[in-house]
């Protein structure tokens, strides 16, 4: 009986000190991963700026929010340097930007060909800080064109590979 009950009592023990040993380096992980986070941080990311969504028929789309939905829209604005059309859908503090490919070789084409109705292709995030944000996602999420380029509000964006971010292309453009 006692052997049975000693037998017991320090397998219990053993069962116990791992979880604690465990328990208190997961611990000790947190802390020091959430101290390092903080430490270096020193940029934030901040709202959505726009839900951008290719379309086939720009004309038509923007029919769609602006006469259907009654909704203010820019006009069609041709940025040859991005491949794109874009459409800016106004609705409160963010907005929708609607784009169609322009010229040879744009971005959107291939995306297109694979939802030809058109589709959501990326949301936009506002940064505090553009360049800090691309040296602290380095190694970890492939920027697609690591030296930030001008974007349709005048402001540097760099794109994040949907690969490396669940699936969804990632704007990052500085507030
Ligand atoms: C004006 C400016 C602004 O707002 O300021 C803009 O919006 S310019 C907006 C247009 N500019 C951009 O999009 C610039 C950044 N985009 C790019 O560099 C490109 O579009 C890529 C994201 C690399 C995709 O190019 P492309 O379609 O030729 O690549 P790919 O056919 O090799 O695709 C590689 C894989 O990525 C996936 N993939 C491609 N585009 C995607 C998207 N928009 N969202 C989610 N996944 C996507 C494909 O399905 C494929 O997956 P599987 O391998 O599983 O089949």
């Amino acid at each position: 009986m006692f052997c049975v009950r000693n037998a017991f009592s320090s397998s219990v023990k053993r069962v116990l000190r791992t979880s604690l040993t465990s328990n208190s380096s997961e611990y000790n992980l947190i802390r020091s991963r959430s101290i390092s986070s903080d430490t270096i941080r020193s940029w934030s990311v901040g709202k959505i700026n726009h839900v951008a969504i290719a379309v086939p028929d720009l004309e038509k789309a923007t029919s769609l929010y602006r006469d259907i939905l009654g909704a203010n829209v820019s006009k069609s604005t041709p940025l040859p340097e991005h491949g794109v059309y874009t459409v800016f859908v106004e609705l409160g503090d963010t907005k929708i930007e609607l784009l169609h490919p322009l010229g040879e070789n744009s971005p959107i084409e291939g995306f297109l060909k694979r939802n030809p109705a058109g589709g959501i292709h990326h949301i936009c995030l506002e940064v505090s800080d553009i360049h800090k944000a691309v040296d602290s996602l380095k190694g970890k999420v492939r920027a697609l064109n690591p030296e930030p380029k001008i974007g349709a509000h005048g402001k540097p964006v760099v794109f994040l590979h949907p690969k490396d971010c669940d699936g969804v292309l990632v704007e990052l453009e500085q507030e």
